[in-house]
């Protein structure tokens, strides 16, 4: 099959055979929660550099997460108006707790909230939040330990402290008698644009729960953009018109996994046919933007990470 790249015009309108099986995800819906029993707001350790959609965000998502030094951010965030910070306490913080500053951690524990040490050194702050998310959502045994009042903040809510979530994490997954899995929505903040190895690690997340733990969909929103994986097979990306014109830009189909071939896209400005993608050739389509006028089309044999340019004084007018 030859590789082929077609360049369309702005606007086109896509068409899909009934025949072509695929999934469809609306892009807001990465971002939006509404009335979402099952979504979380992952808070990381980078300043919240989103000013005005972060409170919009907060009230959006079912509970609010800090990894470690990202209490010092959410802290930060609302400087020296004490009244909008106590509106704003998170339902966890958790990691080993090297970052958190002595008074932030006074604030919140004083406040009630759950904060978890991790002590182990050999995953990230990031993956121990991870383990939390599954466990506050889908484990029983967690739920009992917080709410055993003899369990308090100072005996770490009788969970291990070298890596307790990590271990209740693999004992419900080997649970003969599983509890009901639910579909969870994270939205990250702060895992990108910052320290290049916590970068790439967060890429590397977005990998690994879409494997070990895919009732996770993780996605990260930073200052420009929504970084998603789009997973093998063929899904269809809906977005309105309005929404497109006001906040989304420029697309990237990253293999940054492994080389991927992409076997059709309809309603790109630059679609592709079977078209060999990887890092180590540079052929990548990065630039390109959506021209579906009823959406966009993507059909390929691997995953790949997708970036969406995100104009985010514009996003909150539609949050
Ligand atoms: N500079 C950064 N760039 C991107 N992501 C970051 C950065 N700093 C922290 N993070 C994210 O926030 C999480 C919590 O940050 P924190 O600095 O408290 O963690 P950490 O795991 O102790 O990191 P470190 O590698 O510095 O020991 C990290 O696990 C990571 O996902
Ligand atoms: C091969 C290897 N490389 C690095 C680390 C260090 N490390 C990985 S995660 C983490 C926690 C960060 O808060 C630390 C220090 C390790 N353990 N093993």
């Amino acid at each position: 099959m030859t590789e082929q790249c077609i360049e369309n015009d702005d606007n086109v309108e896509i068409t899909l055979e009934n025949t072509i099986k695929h999934r469809t995800v609306n892009i807001q819906d990465y971002i939006t929660q509404y009335n979402n029993d099952y979504s979380v707001l992952l808070i990381l350790n980078q300043e919240i550099a989103i000013r005005e959609a972060f409170l919009k965000l907060w009230d959006l998502y079912k509970i609010r997460i800090c990894a470690d030094g990202g209490a010092n951010r959410l802290y930060d965030f609302f400087e020296d108006d004490e009244e909008l910070r106590l509106k704003h306490l998170p339902d966890y913080i958790v990691g080993d707790l090297d970052s958190l500053s002595d008074n932030v951690k006074e604030y919140y524990s004083k406040n009630h909230v759950v904060i978890i040490r991790q002590s182990t050194q050999y995953s990230t702050d990031f993956m121990k939040c991870v383990q939390l998310i599954s466990l506050h959502f889908n484990s029983q045994t967690f739920k009992t330990l917080l709410s055993t009042e003899t369990n308090g903040i100072a005996n770490n809510y009788g969970i291990t402290e070298l890596d307790g979530l990590l271990r209740l994490h693999k004992e419900r997954k080997a649970q003969k008698k599983k509890e009901t899995i639910h579909n969870i929505n994270v939205l990250a903040l702060g895992g990108i644009d910052g320290r290049f190895d916590q970068t790439m690690h967060s890429i590397s997340q977005l990998y690994v729960l879409s494997k070990s733990d895919s009732y996770i969909k993780l996605s990260y929103l930073t200052p420009t953009d929504l970084i998603i994986l789009l997973p093998s097979g063929a899904t269809l990306l809906k977005y309105s018109q309005e929404f497109k014109n006001d906040c989304i830009g420029n697309v990237g189909l990253l293999p940054i996994g492994q080389p991927a071939q992409i076997i059709e896209t309809r309603g790109l400005k630059w679609d592709i046919l079977n078209w060999n993608t990887s890092i180590p050739t540079g052929k990548l389509s990065s630039s390109n933007r959506f021209a579906g006028s009823n959406g966009c089309y993507i059909h390929t044999k691997d995953d790949l990470v997708f970036n969406i340019e995100i104009n985010l004084k514009k996003l909150s007018k539609y949050l």
